[in-house]
Order: structure tokens, then sequence, then C-alpha cells
């Protein structure tokens, strides 16, 4: 595929979404519900964005708003330029073209070989036959299908029903790609598989990818940035490390804890503290405190002696966090100089 398929007529410093004090309102009944609560959010041409919630948090609805499937009840919403708000359905579907959409269930058409759902929009798109089936080949080796084109997705793994989704949405040339819990239905190893296919898309063709998920796994692997959402809002989000290595709110702690562990509280506190006598404390790892290891290295010379009793290290975009729980073993004065000292490197929190 070559890239003036996908280069598109708008400045590169322009961002491709721009969220400014969204709003979606439902009525259900006499009651409202509030999906998406004056939301600000820019997405910039050519990252891959990540928002991330818990079910419920209004990610699928933001979705629907950006792909003019829903309309907003207050704000301003712009697409590649185009403002979404008031408009109609005739001009939405025009904008719509300029966006690909693939789902958690795959949404193929059982019925249609796996060549005739990647070519399905390019009919509705009017193209004639010849230039359709040239695109078809084209698409099918970009994700690695060319061999099943004749194949019936029922004879297809999840994986390569999500990759003929990936064909499809890309068949028209748009400027955005929208994954909507695009591997939640998928194995570990084949999520993998799919979000390096989403990589290649972002990085060879230059399309933006906005990913939803509710999986931390997902955005540690493949985003730029992250918008961390609940009930509606969005309660944190920038660069991915900086959200994750530092989480400032219970949500994204909650989400940083699913990939590792974190300060432990409550019950396993109590566990770690019957296990081990000495003074527990958390530490936390990042890439700027490089000098965690000098200091533990001294601590012997303080009379403290530790054992790492818990932990984990993880990368993300090539830079370390985590956190290490200590046990501190020496008289109380000696641990408190050398928790002191600790402190002058990296964040510290005694295990209660
Ligand atoms: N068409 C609708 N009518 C009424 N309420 C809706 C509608 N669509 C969504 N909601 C409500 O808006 C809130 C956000 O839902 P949404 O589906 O956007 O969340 P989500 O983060 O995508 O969660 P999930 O992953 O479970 O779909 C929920 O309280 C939901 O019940």
């Amino acid at each position: 595929m070559t890239e003036d398929h996908i280069v598109s007529s708008r400045s590169a410093a322009e961002p491709m979404v721009v969220l400014s004090n969204v709003t979606k309102e439902f009525r259900v009944g006499k009651k409202t519900v509030t999906a998406v609560d004056h939301v600000d959010l820019t997405i910039n041409r050519g990252e891959i964005f990540a928002i991330i919630g818990y079910s419920g948090a209004g990610k699928s609805t933001l979705v629907r708003l950006i792909n003019g499937l829903e309309s907003i009840t207050g704000g301003s919403l712009t697409v590649n330029g185009f403002e979404v708000a008031g408009k109609r359905e005739s001009q939405l579907r025009e904008a719509r073209t300029n966006i690909g959409m693939i789902f958690q269930q795959f949404n193929l058409m059982n019925s249609r070989t796996v060549a005739g759902n990647v070519e399905f929009p390019l009919k509705v798109a009017g193209w004639d036959k010849n230039k359709r089936a040239a695109r078809v080949t084209e698409l099918l080796e970009f994700v690695g299908l060319a061999d099943k084109a004749k194949n019936y997705p029922d004879q297809l793994s999840g994986g390569q029903k999500q990759r003929v989704g990936i064909a499809r949405a890309l068949a028209t040339s748009p400027s955005l790609l929208l994954a909507d819990e695009s591997t939640s239905a998928l194995d570990p190893e084949t999520t993998a598989e799919v979000l390096d296919l989403l990589k290649k898309v972002n990085h060879e063709l230059g399309i933006t990818v906005i990913v939803i998920t509710h999986e931390m796994d997902v955005v540690s692997n493949i985003a730029d940035r992250v918008a961390v959402m609940e009930l509606g809002k969005v309660v944190e989000s920038g660069n991915v490390y900086d959200v994750f290595s530092n989480p400032q709110t219970a949500t994204a702690k909650r989400f940083v804890g699913t990939a590792v562990k974190t300060t432990p509280v409550g019950g396993e506190a109590a566990e770690l503290k019957e296990r081990h006598r000495g003074y527990l404390v958390n530490i936390e790892i990042t890439e700027g405190n490089t000098s965690i290891g000098k200091v533990l290295s001294y601590l012997g010379s303080r009379n403290v002696s530790f054992n790492i009793v818990q932990g984990g290290l993880e990368t993300l975009q090539g830079k370390s966090y985590g956190n290490l729980t200590l046990e501190l073993i020496g008289d109380v004065i000696s641990i408190d100089a050398a928790v002191a000292e600790l402190k002058t490197v990296t964040r510290v929190q005694e295990v209660r």
C-alpha cells in the first residue's frame, strides 16, 4: 500500500480529534444519564492514543460521538477539522468515510469470503470492479492474509478475523482508525499480534489510531498517550509513562496494579507483616531515581540490612517503573536514617 492512499490534505500540525467540553446525555424514562461529562481531549495526527476505563466509564459512547453515530449534547467536537456537532446524517456519513472502525466481535459477514468482506466498503463507495480487486489484494497482503482470500470468516482464528476487520477498515484509506476493545476477545499471544499490526498501520501508513480498552497491557504495549476515564469524565491524561509511573487517581492506580505490584495495603499488608518482622517500606522505582541501588548498597555500612519481600518492575515506552517492598532490619535509629536517605531519591511509604 502506498502512502498516497492515506496522506491527508490537512496540515500535519492540526490535531486529528479535538473534544472541547463535550457532554453526552441520554434520556432514560424520566432520568438523564450523563455518559460523557465535560470532556476535553486533543488527539494528535499520527499518534496512537488509548482511552482506558472500566465498564460504564463512557468509552464506547465517546467513540460513537467521534464517528458521528451519536450526537453530542454539549460542547464542540472536530474530527479531521470537521465540526461534528449539529450536522445532518448525510454530512456525517461523508465524514465517516475518513474513519475506519474495528470491533471486539469483528463484525464480519459470514456469508461472504474474506475478500468479499474487505471488498464491501469499496463497493459501497462505488469503486469499479478491477480497482476493487487490486485494492483487496493489496490490503490482504498488508495484513498477512493473502492466502485466505477465498476462505469464509468461520474458517479463521480470532486473530485472523481481526486482521480481516483491519483490512476492511483500511479499505477506503481513512486517516483515523478507531479500535473499540479490538483485542478483548483474543488470547494474550494473538492480542500481541493484532497490536503489532495496529502499530504497523500507524507507523507505515501514518494513520492515527484511537484504542479503547479496559486492559492496561494494551495501553502499555501500543499507546503514545492515554486518557483514563471514569463515570464519563477524563480523570487523567498524558504521556503513557508519565500517567502510569505516577498515577494520581484511584482508577489509574488500579490499572497500574494490574501490571505491577503496588504498595501493599489491607490484608496483603497484614500478611506481609506477619511473615516479616522487620520494618516494611515500599519504594517506588522510576527511570528518574537511578540512585536507589547506590542508597541500598550504603545500607549495610549504616547497620541496616534489607530483604526484598515483594515487588515488580515493568517497562513502558522503554523506561522502567514499579515498586519494591523492603524489609529493613536494624535498630530504630539506623532504620530512621536509612529511610531518610531513601526518601532523598524516591518515594517511600511505610507498609501499614
Ligand atoms: N443509548 C444509551 N441509552 C442510555 N444510556 C446509555 C446509552 N449508551 C450508554 N449509556 C450509559 O452511559 C454510560 C457509559 O456507557 P458506555 O457504554 O459508553 O461505557 P463503556 O466505558 O464503553 O463501558 P462498556 O465497556 O461496558 O461498554 C453507562 O452508564 C451506560 O449505561
